[in-house]
């Protein structure tokens, strides 16, 4: 097990720069995600870590050593893929078993760490098949074995389950979250979907062109993004975002837009920083609003329904401002239908306000 830490790591091709810059530093058997959009520099810096790339400038400390010139397998980590790079001749006990075996370890010690890998997965009855005889799930399940029996001090993940379908990758959330729990191996898992991210990692670094944009638990990701940017990757149903103006009125801060004028909480007006009038990004979540069709006491937006989402548990109606259009998580009993006037309400201590320059949060 190990503590992972990038210092000021740079990844060139060229006059391409995939990774600037960057610093993270992760505990030992912390499940740290990398999440971003294709071609943010994720690849590259797993690649980074596993060896199998050049770092440009910067350094890999894992427990503190220095491990930029180490030889990739003297890392001791424990790569798994998208495509599970499974030995199609041989059976799933000796695709498990090979590490072990090139490492010339007994032939009792590896069954017994096969088996053992073999249970934590719950592939035990799949051991004597070949990976042609398996489903997906069940060949990235061995693919995951084969990296548990090494014992190493760090799992690397590259998308792991990103070509199963939606009911099997959350499955896989699961179990894969429960294995890296129960063996306390600290885990660097890169992925380009919010929702694993999110449900799976004790830590997420996000990464926009080559950028870590921030380094915070799932929660702190979500409810207090630093800038417009992740607010509008993290999450779905995505943020909402209009552009507004602050307006100083009598007592009040209020935001403004065509459709509504809502005063702003005081500390989110100390947030501001002397921002006290001008053009804001503001940002709200679909579950930071609410919908009625009658018209309610305290100020509201009006719209008119454009369309409803019945999500199982939820419904999701998309409200049409003047001149902007607003999504609303509701419950699914909502009555109202398309065409017809309604009223939202905003859960003034969920939204956000973004510097519409340079997309930095004020609060
Ligand atoms: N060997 C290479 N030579 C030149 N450019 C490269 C090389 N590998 C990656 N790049 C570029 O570096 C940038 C980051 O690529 P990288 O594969 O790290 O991103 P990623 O986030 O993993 O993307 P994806 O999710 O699509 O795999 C991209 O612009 C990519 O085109």
């Amino acid at each position: 097990m190990a503590k992972v830490s990038f210092r000021s790591v740079w990844k060139k091709y060229g006059e391409l720069a995939a990774v600037k810059d960057l610093n993270i530093e992760c505990a030992d058997g912390t499940f740290l995600s990398i999440l971003g959009p294709s071609g943010c520099g994720k690849s590259s810096t797993m690649r980074m870590i596993a060896g199998l790339e050049h770092i440009s400038a910067g350094d890999i400390l894992f427990d503190d050593q220095r491990i930029n010139d180490m030889a990739p397998r003297d890392r001791d980590v424990a790569m798994v893929f998208e495509n599970y790079a499974l030995y199609p001749h041989k059976t799933v006990f000796e695709n498990m078993a090979n590490p072990l075996k090139l490492r010339g370890q007994s032939t009792d010690r590896i069954r017994e760490r096969v088996n053992a890998a073999a249970n934590l997965l719950e592939i035990g009855q799949l051991l004597r098949r070949r990976p042609q005889e398996l489903s997906g799930g069940q060949k990235q399940r061995v693919a995951i074995g084969r990296a548990i029996v090494r014992e190493p001090k760090l799992f690397l993940f590259d998308e792991p389950i990103a070509h199963l379908d939606a009911k099997l990758r959350a499955h896989m959330r699961g179990e894969i979250k429960h294995m890296q729990r129960t063996l306390g191996t600290t885990m660097i898992y890169v992925t380009h979907d919010q929702l694993e991210a999110m449900s799976m990692a004790d830590l997420i670094a996000v990464m926009h062109d080559g950028e870590l944009q921030q380094l915070g638990t799932p929660r702190e990701v979500y409810n207090q993004p630093v800038n417009a940017w992740v607010a509008g990757f993290v999450g779905e149903p995505a943020m909402n975002f209009l552009t507004c103006e602050v307006q100083a009125r009598r007592d009040d801060v209020l935001l403004t837009h065509s459709n509504f004028a809502l005063p702003l909480l005081p500390q989110q007006v100390q947030r501001l920083n002397g921002h006290a009038a001008g053009p804001v990004r503001m940002g709200v979540r679909p579950d930071g609003l609410s919908i009625t069709m009658r018209k309610p006491s305290e100020p509201v937006i009006t719209g008119e329904i454009f369309v409803n989402e019945l999500l199982g548990g939820d419904m999701i109606v998309d409200v049409q401002l003047a001149d902007a259009r607003i999504r609303v998580k509701t419950a699914p009993e909502f009555e109202g239908v398309p065409g017809e006037a309604c009223y939202v309400t905003v859960n003034r201590e969920k939204w956000h306000a973004f510097d519409v320059e340079n997309g930095r949060a004020f609060f």
